[in-house]
């Protein structure tokens, strides 16, 4: 389907009009919204074992999470070999020939291995310019190679931020049900789009689970609202970014907020993307954790409702910024 429009460009430089966003003058066009200086979160510090240090990550995670909702993990210890190797494994895909690749075109939004194009173009006014690839890496694995080194770090950095809010890691296993957590593999291409100023890569959104994890190629084009702000994202060779998805936002009952973000094309250099979010099982209904509540004596700002059921309803809307989550704010 890259390969179809990529094609489709080559033979004819216009833009296919059915991409043109409903309302392509929200779409934006300045580039010059400022770089975002996003907190750096050294890993191998959280993860080494002495409390000392890892006391003072902890602290900088819990304020990277209340003031922005995304950070970069840096010494993560996942190598430069796999990361490559990820790359090739999704670039090999996408290269694929159209019907290969339309064995796994997605009927269903809980497939657990699906391709398609845009977010979900069965509700969607006007397709996105992107191409993706989603596998269920956990708790039934779904891919050939496994990358449990995603899942090590994630849950990991999870439980520094639940130590961040002052909170027992066994509410947390209690309240998430990590080991049958739900882990989604997700490769995403944003070929050159010859008019990038009519469609979006991924209009504005949060996602869905506790945590994503993300790396991509060399071109640029995330961009995450920060006090109100678009800011640009360039990140830090060799490292990841993370955002807080919406259930971190439920289980900490709006201390720790998701954070919208969006991808932007341009008409020179291919995306790539690859991202792991992790949620809680997929039978838990996430509700705000209880000791948060009766510490402060604050009222519960959300309800719960079964994660499944939030997935499902999520992958079946129109991506737009965090309506789902919003119905469920008491
Ligand atoms: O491509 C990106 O940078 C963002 C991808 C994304 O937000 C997503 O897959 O949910
Ligand atoms: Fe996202």
């Amino acid at each position: 389907m890259v390969k179809e429009i990529a094609d489709s460009v080559a033979a004819d430089t216009s833009f296919p009009s059915n991409y043109i966003a409903s309302d392509p003058s929200a779409v934006v066009t300045d580039d010059s919204s400022a770089l975002a200086d996003i907190p750096i979160i050294d890993f191998s510090l959280l993860s080494n074992g002495i409390p000392e240090t890892r006391a003072q990550i902890v602290r900088e995670l819990g304020q990277a999470c209340e003031e922005w909702g995304f950070f970069t993990v840096v010494n993560h210890g996942v190598t430069e070999e796999m990361r490559a190797a990820m790359m090739d494994a999704f670039v090999g895909f996408f290269d694929l020939a159209a019907e290969e690749k339309d064995e796994y075109l997605g009927r269903r939004v809980m497939d657990p291995i699906r391709t398609g194009t845009s977010f979900n173009s069965t509700v969607e006014d006007a397709p996105y310019w992107r191409h993706f690839l989603k596998i269920w890496v956990h708790p039934v694995f779904h891919s050939p190679t496994k990358p449990t080194v995603f899942r090590y770090l994630a849950k990991e950095l999870l439980k520094g931020i639940w130590d961040s809010l002052g909170l027992e890691e066994k509410e947390m296993e209690d309240a998430l049900d990590l080991d049958s957590c739900y882990q989604v593999l997700i490769g995403n291409i944003y070929a050159p789009c010859p008019n990038p100023e009519l469609t979006w890569g991924l209009p504005s959104h949060s996602d869905h689970g506790l945590l994503t994890v993300l790396m991509q190629n060399e071109t640029d084009g995330l961009q995450v609202m920060h006090y109100g702000k678009w800011v640009r994202v360039k990140p830090l060779p060799n490292s990841f970014l993370v955002n807080l998805g919406d259930h971190m936002e439920i289980v900490s009952n709006g201390r720790y907020k998701s954070v919208l973000h969006r991808a932007k094309v341009n008409n020179q250099n291919t995306r790539i993307s690859i991202v792991t979010a992790i949620g809680p099982s997929l039978d838990t209904v996430v509700v705000p954790a209880p000791s948060l509540l009766q510490r402060g004596n604050h009222p519960a700002a959300f309800r719960g409702i079964k994660y499944r059921d939030f997935v499902e309803h999520q992958q079946s809307s129109r991506l737009k910024e965090k309506s789902v989550l919003d119905h469920l704010r008491v």
